[in-house]
């Protein structure tokens, strides 16, 4: 005859977990919250692949003396005053309350937790959160629609991280990159339709910009690069855009070494310089707006285009939390719970 021990673990009705998750962001605006965020990010081999006896002294020597101000007084020009946090933490949890409400009506037993893969709440954070909510099954969704190491495979990393410290596991799915899937490229082009529909002029230049890795990662094999590329072709076609008109670049380079080309910036300066008047901009790359949209896209971006003899320019806000971006998750998670709701 067997007994089970006294602490034998409380068995709970099963139930299925999905764990939205962006890329990160600082807590705060001020040196050392800054400093923090950074060195997470910054000390992430997926991100600068350099050996850490090279790069940890450069990093906290040099990089973290100067970066944590100048990347907090760009925070300063973007930050969600009325809830005291970033714009992508605020967007991320909009959509995970939308994925939540969506799916208290369409699958009972799912439960919805967002994360950030650096900063707060953390991965870790939100896989506790859903394992002690009773899920047995968990899909996380790094909300990246192009694959990169840098990106989509780091976020699983610190997922299954997490996973080998548990006695008891979940099983875990998670979500691949949806760079040409119909219901991404129809909502991208569609919002970008809708912004044109709002303007009272007609660019005679649609840029699309994705955030950059540094080439090397090309070459050694990362496929975020075809990914972009096939991305923006989608995109155009959709909106059956004129190729002569239509341009897709990268941005946000780092550090001295050459990045994806062709440069958003180093574009928008020479499109000004060769006559474009008019220029529309969309990054369809980011699931929410953030600093690099925000900023770097809509504020810094048009400072480019107008002081090089542009005239018009505006910037096509990210899915966020609209109800294209809301139904475009929706669906995407829907698809890869098959079999489990
Ligand atoms: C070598 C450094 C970096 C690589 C490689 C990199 C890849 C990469 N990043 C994103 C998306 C985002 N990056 C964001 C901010 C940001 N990115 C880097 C550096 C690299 N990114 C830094 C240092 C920062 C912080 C800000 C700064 O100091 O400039 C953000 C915004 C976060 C926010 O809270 O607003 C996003 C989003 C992708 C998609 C990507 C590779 C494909
Ligand atoms: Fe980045
Ligand atoms: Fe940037």
């Amino acid at each position: 005859m067997s007994h089970l021990p006294a602490e034998h673990p409380a068995v709970k009705p099963p139930r299925v977990g999905v764990l939205l998750v962006n890329l990160g962001t600082p807590d705060a605006t001020d040196y050392w919250s800054m400093r923090r965020y950074l060195s997470e990010f910054l000390s992430d081999r997926r991100v600068i692949e350099l050996s850490p006896l090279l790069w940890q002294p450069i990093l906290q020597g040099i990089i973290l003396s100067l970066r944590p101000q100048k990347s907090g007084k760009a925070y300063d020009s973007i930050w969600n005053r009325e809830l005291d946090e970033s714009p992508l933490r605020t967007i991320t949890r909009n959509q995970s309350d939308a994925l939540a409400a969506h799916a208290a009506a369409h699958w009972p037993n799912v439960q919805v937790e967002w994360a950030m893969r650096y900063g707060n709440p953390s991965i870790a954070v939100g896989m506790d959160a859903l394992a002690g909510g009773g899920c047995d099954r968990i899909l996380v969704v790094p909300l990246y629609p192009q694959y990169s190491a840098a990106t989509t495979a780091t976020v699983n990393d610190k997922v299954f991280e997490w996973l080998q410290k548990q006695r008891w596991q979940p099983a875990v799915r998670t979500l691949p990159q949806y760079h040409d899937h119909p219901a991404y490229v129809n909502a991208i082009a569609q919002s970008i339709r809708d912004h044109v529909a709002g303007l009272d002029w007609t660019p005679d230049l649609l840029m699309t910009s994705f955030h950059g890795v540094p080439k090397e990662y090309l070459d050694k094999g990362d496929p975020y690069h075809c990914f972009c590329a096939k991305s923006g072709r989608l995109i155009r076609e959709a909106l059956d855009w004129p190729a002569d008109q239509y341009q897709q670049t990268f941005q946000s380079r780092f550090g001295p070494k050459e990045w994806l080309q062709p440069y958003t910036d180093v574009s928008i300066e020479a499109a000004a310089k060769r006559g474009v008047k008019n220029m529309l901009i969309a990054a369809p790359g980011f699931s929410a707006d953030c600093l690099e949209t925000l900023e770097e896209l809509a504020i810094e971006g048009a400072e480019i285009f107008k002081h090089h003899g542009g005239e018009n320019f505006a910037f096509v806000p990210c899915l966020n939390d609209s109800a294209l971006g809301t139904a475009m998750i929706n669906q995407l998670v829907g698809e890869e719970l098959a079999g489990w709701v």
